[in-house]
């Protein structure tokens, strides 16, 4: 548990109505929100972002940690950064989270700097936190660990409801230190939701789950997200943040390099189209009424900008033969492919500091 986040245990009423704030719906309605003519994306008003990132700047001794990274994340947004392992990711969220201080930069949370003694309570109590390592007491069963967490905010989310949300129900007298990684890892998203917080922090929150707890977290996410709770949130799988994500930053070697939806980014949208398919038996590429080169395993490749007339001539022309297109697919590039392609080997190596870097 992070420094400071330890208050008085105090145990919330069980009858606590789920939605504590007139325009918030409750989280696990499963409706969707009433929108007003002014509101955000998901139902949230327009107005001052939820986060404001500008120029911020970490080292760790000769390590360049952050260097000079800039972001947005509107009210009620999802917004995931990606990147690889070292690029900076965990460390501007442990700065926006007030746990480690910047170098340089202005940073605004829900308004507020997280680097400010004076307002660090106020902002505990309205973000949630779901971090790599987060230390639970592994002699307390999962509900006293949420209760006892739930002590820790003014008006929390009812203790059981958040335990059936991340899929603990009936693990509620089970000690922490008998619990699979995933069972943990859920058990961390329960300490995340319980403050039913305006800004949710999700470090690599699925990591160690199963597939379908997998989707469920994603469900829950989404709900969240339309109950109009912000979501910041880091991860390696890009079918999560394909998922969840209504914008993605790509953080290497301590900047980012790539911004924007998970459809529109470093151009996927506008991307050329590959057509691939296995050619009938006994023909050769040359017979094909579009040029095709061949591709791996026995597909040849046909490359276009537009691929609806390719499509329609190598569908007619199978037809008029008898025959069919083996393994036809079409695809541009998925999101995986770009952010390869935008952190490739060469890149995401935080640069050491000038001489006396700071710490
Ligand atoms: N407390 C620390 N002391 C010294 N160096 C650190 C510290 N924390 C992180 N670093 C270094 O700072 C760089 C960025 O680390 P950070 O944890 O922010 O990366 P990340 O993008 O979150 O990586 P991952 O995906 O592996 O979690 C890395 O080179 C890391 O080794």
């Amino acid at each position: 548990m992070p420094p400071g986040r330890h208050r008085p245990f105090v145990v919330p009423g069980a009858d606590r109505p789920l939605c504590r704030t007139p325009d918030r719906l409750p989280w696990n309605a499963g409706m969707e929100p009433m929108r007003r003519r002014d509101d955000g994306p998901h139902g949230r008003p327009h107005g001052t972002p939820a986060v404001v990132v500008e120029a911020l700047r970490k080292s760790y001794g000769p390590v360049r940690a952050v260097d000079g990274v800039d972001f947005t994340v509107g009210r009620g947004e999802v917004f995931a950064l990606l990147g690889r392992n070292g690029a900076g990711k965990t460390t501007t969220l442990e700065i926006l989270e007030g746990f480690r201080a910047r170098d340089a930069g202005r940073v605004e949370v829900l308004g507020l700097d997280p680097g400010d003694r004076a307002t660090a309570r106020v902002l505990r109590e309205r973000t949630g936190l779901v971090l790599q390592d987060l230390a639970v007491e592994p002699y307390l069963t999962v509900r006293e660990t949420v209760a006892r967490d739930a002590g820790y905010y003014p008006a929390p989310r009812d203790v059981d409801e958040v335990i059936g949300a991340v899929g603990l129900a009936g693990l509620e007298r089970r000690r922490v230190r008998a619990l699979s990684g995933g069972q943990k890892r859920r058990l961390d998203l329960a300490l995340g939701l319980v403050g039913d917080p305006d800004l949710l922090f999700l470090d690599e929150p699925t990591t160690g789950f199963d597939p379908n707890a997998r989707r469920s977290a994603w469900r829950l996410v989404r709900r969240l997200r339309d109950a109009g709770t912000t979501i910041l949130l880091t991860t390696h799988s890009m079918a999560e943040a394909q998922a969840l994500a209504d914008r993605v930053a790509v953080v290497s070697g301590g900047r980012i390099v790539a911004e924007g939806t998970p459809a529109t980014l470093g151009g996927r949208d506008t991307a050329r189209a590959r057509i691939r398919f296995e050619p009938p038996p006994g023909c050769p590429p040359a017979e094909l009424p579009v040029a095709a080169v061949p591709d791996a395993d026995g597909l040849v490749a046909v490359d276009c900008a537009e691929p609806t007339e390719s499509l329609h001539l190598l569908t007619g022309w199978a037809l008029r033969r008898g025959t069919v297109l083996a393994r036809l697919t079409v695809d541009r590039p998925s999101l995986e492919d770009v952010y390869l392609r935008l952190t490739g080997p060469d890149r995401g190596v935080p640069e050491p500091a000038p001489e006396g870097g700071v710490r």
